[in-house]
């Protein structure tokens, strides 16, 4: 198989011992580095995007869906449209044409927070955290689509607003726990190491209890080390929670092996979706990978 697309040893130390046996919702149809897992019904399904900022068009005519519970893998060479998509889908762009539907429901030019309120969260290129404050205070911001209580209320902490702040406290507890970052929950995020600011920015996301998970260039920047830790991350809040994930990544030895199915943008269009084997014995994804020079 080409460069591009051989397995990468970061993924060797992923998870080995037999996985626990999934919750019987639905007959297990996928298997990702040996966990059974339930791929379930399309809960995001695009049609037609098309996204151009002046005379560049960013998106061509691309449609693909997302399945319930899957690891659902964006790739493509630097200024594919990777980051526009995922833009789109957060409602960050809004394409000229094209359709967008998300749990039966189609959205039109849905504002950031209400992609969010409908459970929709999402990670950064480039890490997106307050560094001055510390990681639970920045987890805890993650809990913002969840608030209820009134100006009054918080301000002198009554009743609900008391209660509230338990609650999310305890989810974000249950997060930091599950991220195992016990030790760093005290430490201003600046002070972190990239690795650990990324698991920060992870944690965040998930404190909002998502139905879908929006990862952008999660492993980008870390060692192989991290990027161990990071898969074994995805694939337990994936296998655990049954988050739905769509993620961007470059290193294709991850995609590979964590990744359900994969879309493969080239230059603004889709030229590949399928399996991983799939698109890694599509010619035309080798072509633009191999060919590429950008
Ligand atoms: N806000 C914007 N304004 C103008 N052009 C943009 C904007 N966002 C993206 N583009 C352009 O759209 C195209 C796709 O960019 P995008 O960032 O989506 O690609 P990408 O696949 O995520 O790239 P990378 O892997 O380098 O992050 C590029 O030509 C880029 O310059």
């Amino acid at each position: 198989m080409s460069a591009i697309m051989k397995r990468h040893a970061t993924a060797e130390i992923l998870p080995a011992e037999p996985a626990p046996p999934a919750p019987a919702l639905h007959k297990p149809e996928q298997q990702v580095m040996g966990r059974e897992r339930n791929i379930g019904e399309v809960v995001l399904d695009l049609q037609n995007i098309s996204l151009s900022f002046g005379g560049v068009k960013a998106l061509t005519d691309i449609s693909f869906n997302v399945k319930e519970h899957e690891i659902r893998a964006i790739i493509g060479p630097n200024g594919a449209g990777k980051s526009s998509m995922i833009n789109v889908i957060n409602g960050v762009y809004h394409p000229q044409k094209g359709s967008i539907v998300f749990h039966g429901v189609p959205r039109h030019s849905m504002h950031p927070s209400k992609v969010a309120r409908q459970g929709i969260a999402r990670t950064f290129q480039n890490i997106a955290l307050f560094k001055g404050m510390t990681v639970l205070d920045n987890i805890m911001t993650g809990r913002n689509t969840k608030m209820h209580s009134g100006l009054l209320a918080n301000a002198v902490w009554w009743g609900r607003a008391r209660n509230e702040e338990m609650q999310h406290r305890r989810k974000v507890e249950e997060v930091i726990d599950f991220l195992e970052i016990q030790h760093i929950r005290k430490t201003p995020v600046g002070r972190l190491p990239y690795g650990l600011q990324k698991r920060v920015e992870l944690a965040r996301a998930l404190a909002a209890e998502p139905s879908m998970l929006l990862l952008d260039e999660p492993m980008a920047g870390m060692n192989v080390e991290e990027k161990q830790d990071m898969c074994r991350f995805i694939l337990d809040v994936n296998y655990q929670f049954g988050s739905t994930i769509v993620l961007i990544e470059h290193d294709m030895g991850v995609v590979m092996d964590i990744s359900d199915r994969v879309v493969v943008l080239d230059y603004g269009k889709k030229i590949g979706d399928g399996t991983p084997e799939e698109v890694m014995n599509n010619p035309e994804v080798i072509k633009a990978y191999l060919g590429s020079s950008h």
